[in-house]
């Protein structure tokens, strides 16, 4: 559905040229979902903005929904949605009217943007809102609306740039139960950029993370964390000689790396961690060797990144939030004292 050779793409700025995109290949198969991740500034909406036609791309190729485009990106447009970042509403229209203008646009007619427009307020729970203003709207309703408007040509693909940025946690939630209602209803192909890991986590099949603009791993999220990250075991002995026996012990499973032994305390990680333990820690019961607390710690995404690059996608992502933490409470500073 999707799919991107060498792609490059350079800014001539008065600093000297910046390569935000060097060298991206990927491949999207019909139906998938699949999240983008990187920290700021990694390539991923120049990426986006280039499947999208929105930016030229310097050199490479890519075709989305089967038209290329370079060659074709009209085609392109017809056959997919964009949600970027900026939302997409006009803020004096009334939320009806906006998604039958935006049916217009594509060519519909009056009667069958309606029915559209109507049939998208349903599916995005914004029925009780189609009369209002849309600057009235929550932060999660105006989002819930761009997807809608993002949806008006019935798109076989969905590219959603950091769809939930901004929102507090219920409304992250609600859209999410809505994309996926949607994907479930459609069978659509869906490519999102995020900056939340758990997100990417939970709700996409694949995971592209990207840095320096490139792409450093493709994979589903349980195997580049198993892969890549492994379980981090903890194992309290009731003596030091016993944990120097055990850190020998352990040396030997399969997967286990960073051994550490320190006092009555064993440390390492290890692939599928907790189906390992309970026959590893029988195994040192067997040895006389007494083992008084055990604990494993799953891998997150971050920990993917971090044996990666050497550096924290959760501090990045973390920056952000905190940035419109501050943009939120200004708002509503000024919002108070005006
Ligand atoms: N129009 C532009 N002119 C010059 N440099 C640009 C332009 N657009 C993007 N860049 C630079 O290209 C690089 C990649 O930017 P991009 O916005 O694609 O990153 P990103 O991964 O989407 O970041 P974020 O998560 O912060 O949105 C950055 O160094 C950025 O400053």
């Amino acid at each position: 559905m999707i799919q991107a050779t060498d792609l490059t793409r350079s800014f001539k700025t008065k600093a000297g040229l910046v390569e935000a995109v060097r060298g991206l290949s990927l491949q999207v198969e019909e139906g998938e979902l699949v999240a983008f991740l990187g920290p700021n500034g990694a390539g991923k909406s120049t990426s986006v903005r280039m499947l999208t036609t929105l930016l030229p791309i310097t050199s490479g190729s890519a075709t989305v929904g089967g038209f290329d485009v370079a060659r074709d990106p009209v085609g392109v447009r017809r056959t997919i949605g964009y949600v970027g970042q900026g939302t997409g509403s006009g803020p004096y229209h009334r939320v009806r009217d906006e998604l039958v203008t935006q049916g217009r646009a594509y060519r519909m007619g009056d009667a069958e943007a309606r029915r559209r427009a109507d049939e998208l307020l349903g599916v995005l729970e914004l029925e009780g809102l189609a009369d209002r203003n849309c600057a009235t709207l929550s932060g999660g309703q105006k989002r819930r609306l761009d997807i809608a408007l993002g949806l008006m040509h019935t798109p076989k693909i969905l590219f959603l740039d950091e769809p939930s940025t901004g929102l507090d946690p219920h409304s992250r939630a609600n859209l999410w139960e809505h994309v996926i209602k949607l994907r479930r209803q459609t069978g659509m192909t869906i490519f999102l950029t995020t900056h939340y890991l758990d997100e990417a986590d939970t709700m996409a099949e694949r995971v592209m993370i990207m840095d320096h603009g490139k792409m450093i791993a493709d994979d589903v999220p349980e195997k580049l964390k198993a892969d890549l990250a492994g379980d981090q075991v903890s194992l309290g002995l009731v003596s030091e000689s016993d944990a120097i026996t055990a850190a020998e012990s352990a040396m030997n499973l399969p997967t286990v790396r960073d051994v550490t032994q320190t006092d009555r305390r064993l440390t390492f990680t290890i692939q599928n961690g907790e189906t390992l333990m309970p026959e590893f820690i029988r195994q040192l019961h067997q040895k006389g060797l007494e083992v008084a607390t055990a604990n494993v710690v799953r891998p997150t995404l971050d920990d993917v990144f971090l044996s990666l690059t050497g550096r924290s996608l959760r501090e990045s992502s973390l920056a952000v939030q905190k940035t419109e933490q501050v943009a939120h409470i200004e708002r509503y500073t000024s919002e108070v004292s005006s």
